[in-house]
């Protein structure tokens, strides 16, 4: 640990790392037995993603593992978060191992070892097997069951050598964008189908977790993306919208699986007959004991009452705001403010800021092997040091792991988003590290103090 006395310097053992996610940097989707995803189904519907991309190539990560594992070596990374595709272990969805997919993660995770970087695996980063789409997905009871069983494949074949777990990635999208608003596959567009789908994430959530205490001797938990809200004014009106947008957003999938409930506004305000009584059993499997949990973080919203439906509120666009390029205002102190609120809603669960970062116009190919990305670096730098205060604020933060190890499928969006600390050229898969990968390895190298 470095001696100075820098405000900034991170407690011992602070877990560095970035992440990724199977579908959107694998490619090979349905190699050596794998069965498609609803992600391979959606991406090839016209329409669907910009300009038709897919998940066919993406980053090869697939066929690439071991140089982009040296690659993450190279920048001096402590951990990696990546998701495993479900339908690579169990075509099918259930039943039938394809151990030709075990065996790709497998190898993954022995290299990363090897390389002394911790591995956290996700199990669901929303890539849902299509034949089980086709049994009703995330709107028939039976997943909980189903998710269970694939965990346990993994937990049986890994652990030990995974010692940390998430079961969902962000449940929130997954029911928001594919069960609501259709953005997202499997493109459903239904306020009634919505709850379900939450309901059933979040048992297959539970489900998982009870398994994994029965296999495991390990840590797992839950990533939620967490966007804090605030008044676009003082109206009463503007202050509604505000609780109704953070408790379907904010509180939701939280408050289910740590407190065993859901906000009332669900019901009450967004909702209403739309959401169904659930049996306190449901209640009982989703509200496991968890070993931390992971926090998604990349902006707030300053919120308005409209007449969007269901929500009834959307954000307002700031004048004085920096922007990415996917819209979203740059705003650290959102997560502050948001890591003060779960430590005190939650009662300081050990949280991982599972993904951070921001997409930003960089050139397709490096100029002379450089790829210049200040805006990308001062994201990082304030977003790092709200981190830093936040811990001084009490909060018990263990790791942050940056989005995007590389730049990659951006689902609906395609390509034309790049969130990579690590450069693509799609064209040629050659990586390239951007100026913000060196600046967070001096960062990782030096334990925050050269923030
Ligand atoms: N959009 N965006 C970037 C990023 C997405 O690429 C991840 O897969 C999600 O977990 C989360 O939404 C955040």
């Amino acid at each position: 640990m470095p001696t100075s006395q820098s405000p900034f310097v991170f407690p011992e053992g602070f877990l560095w790392g970035a992440a990724t996610a199977a579908h959107q940097i694998e490619g090979s989707p349905l190699a050596d037995g794998a069965g498609p995803s609803i992600w391979t189904r959606f991406a090839h519907t016209p329409g669907m993603t910009v300009n038709g991309d897919t998940g066919d190539v993406a980053c090869d990560h697939y066929h690439r593992w071991k140089s982009d594992v040296a690659l993450m070596k190279s920048l001096g990374l402590k951990a990696y978060r990546f998701s495993v595709s479900w339908s690579r272990i169990l075509p099918e969805g259930t039943g039938r191992v394809n151990q030709a997919g075990v065996d790709f993660y497998s190898r993954l995770v022995d290299e990363l070892l090897a390389n002394d970087i911790e591995p956290l695996l996700t199990l669901y980063h929303w890539d849902l097997p299509a034949a089980l789409d086709d049994r009703g997905g995330w709107l028939n009871r039976d997943i909980a069951d189903w998710f269970a069983e694939y965990g346990s494949v993994l937990y049986r074949a890994l652990d030990g050598r995974v010692k940390k777990w998430v079961t969902l990635n962000e449940p929130w999208v997954v029911t928001d964008g594919g069960y609501l608003h259709g953005a997202l596959a499997p493109g459903h567009k239904s306020k009634y189908e919505t709850p379900i789908a939450t309901h059933n994430l979040m048992r297959a959530h539970g489900a998982a977790v009870k398994a994994y205490r029965e296999i495991g001797k390990h840590e797992i938990g839950l990533v939620v993306n967490i966007e804090p809200k605030y008044p676009a004014s003082d109206s009463p009106e503007d202050a509604a919208a505000v609780k109704r947008a953070h408790a379907y957003m904010n509180e939701q999938y939280l408050d289910a699986a740590l407190l065993g409930r859901y906000p009332p506004e669900l019901k009450n305000e967004i909702f209403g007959d739309a959401w169904p009584e659930w049996a306190d059993a449901d209640y009982a499997l989703i509200k496991q004991k968890l070993d931390f949990i992971g926090i998604n973080y990349y902006t707030r919203s300053v919120t308005q009452a409209n007449d969007s439906y269901p929500l009834k509120a959307g954000a307002v666009r700031q004048p004085l705001g920096t922007y990415t390029e996917t819209g979203w205002e740059v705003f650290p102190q959102g997560l502050i403010d948001l890591l003060v609120w779960s430590k005190d809603r939650y009662g300081n669960v050990p949280t991982y800021i599972t993904e951070n970062g921001a997409a930003f116009f960089d050139p397709p190919v490096a100029e002379g092997g450089r790829i210049r990305d200040p805006l990308r670096m001062d994201y990082l730098q304030k977003h790092l040091k709200a981190i830093r205060s936040a811990i001084d604020q009490g909060c018990d933060i263990r790791g942050y792991m940056v989005w995007s190890l590389l730049d990659n499928l951006e689902w609906s969006l395609g390509y034309s988003k790049r969130f990579g600390i690590v450069h693509v050229n799609y064209g040629t898969q050659e990586r390239t590290p951007k100026d913000s990968a060196k600046y967070y390895s001096r960062v990782i190298a030096t334990h925050g103090e050269s923030l």
